[in-house]
């Protein structure tokens, strides 16, 4: 089977970008040319008739930024005020490029409480299918300044690679794209292992390829390959594929989406019985 060709034909995608994707290593500022580009490929995927979700990170760094600190802040409150600035900023530029290619985004702001209280998820899951029959893009991130699960347990929930995976089984997303500093799963870190392998597609995520997801590598990021291979777990039981990719140059949504070999690919194998709300609760 070719589950590279099924690619071709995908039809709600969340595409999820980390805060070392969109920002300049040197400044912490925000890279203005790589945003354009991301813009440009969701906004020509939406004009092909797909459902598209943005789900994006970068509030805290772009914040910390905006507000001359130095360095990523540790302390809880003050990356809550960060991302508090951070995120209006985010959004107000991604509603300025969208407008350009006469797309309307849309934000939503996530807590690991609205997916876990049923009310609040049906709320999301309700406001999520309107907003993608209404033809917008909708933009989403954690609300890090009112909520701490998600600076803090940052291994868990507390992560943007996980939150997309929650929300792609939440929509029935038939694709998640993960766009991260490195091109995909590798046997080991290959910032810290020169001898680590690429692997190219994963048709069943055992134990043994969960092990060789270890931390976050650069200082921006936060979750890791752990977190996408959490990430992985859940979008595949849901029955989606899921795509790691890199991010340095977002050109590859489009080459993912044409069934080329970019990123490293897990195959989606919808579990008979899936119930999303099991899975939240294994990162509680
Ligand atoms: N097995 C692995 N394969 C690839 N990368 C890995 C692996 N284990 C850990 N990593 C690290 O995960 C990093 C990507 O995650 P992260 O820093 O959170 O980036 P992002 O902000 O893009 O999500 C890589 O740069 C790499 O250092
Ligand atoms: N929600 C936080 C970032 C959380 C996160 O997952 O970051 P990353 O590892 O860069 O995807 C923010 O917008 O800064």
């Amino acid at each position: 089977m070719n589950y590279r060709e099924l690619l071709k034909d995908k039809k709600r995608v969340v595409i999820k970008v980390g805060s070392s994707s969109l920002i300049h290593k040197e400044t912490g500022r925000l890279d203005l040319r790589k945003l354009e580009v991301l813009v440009r490929e969701i906004s020509d995927l939406h004009n092909q008739g797909k459902d598209v979700v943005l789900v994006t990170s970068g509030a805290v760094a772009v914040g910390s930024a905006a507000l001359g600190l130095n360095e990523r802040p540790r302390e809880l409150k003050v990356k809550q005020a960060c991302s508090a600035v951070g995120q209006a900023r985010l959004m107000m530029i991604y509603q300025k490029l969208f407008a350009e290619y006469n797309q309307m985004a849309a934000q939503i702001l996530m807590t690991k409480n609205t997916m876990v209280n049923n009310l609040n998820r049906m709320h999301a899951r309700n406001t999520f299918e309107e907003l993608l029959t209404l033809n917008t893009i909708p933009v989403v991130n954690e609300n890090d300044s009112i909520s701490s699960f998600e600076l803090e347990a940052l291994d868990s929930f507390g992560d943007n690679d996980t939150l997309s995976a929650v929300i792609a089984a939440l929509i029935g997303a038939d694709l998640l794209i993960l766009l991260s500093d490195i091109d995909g799963l590798f046997t080991d870190d290959p910032n810290t292992n020169p001898d680590a392998k690429f692997i190219d597609t994963v048709e069943k995520l055992d134990e043994k390829l969960k092990s060789m997801g270890k931390g976050p590598g650069s200082k921006v990021g936060t979750g890791g390959m752990a977190t996408k291979l959490t990430a992985a777990e859940i979008a595949t039981a849901a029955g989606a594929d899921m795509v790691i990719a890199n991010g340095g140059d977002f050109h590859v949504i489009h080459k993912v989406m044409e069934g080329r070999n970019y990123g490293t690919l897990f195959v989606g194998n919808q579990k008979e019985e899936f119930y999303l709300i099991d899975y939240i609760e294994k990162l509680l």
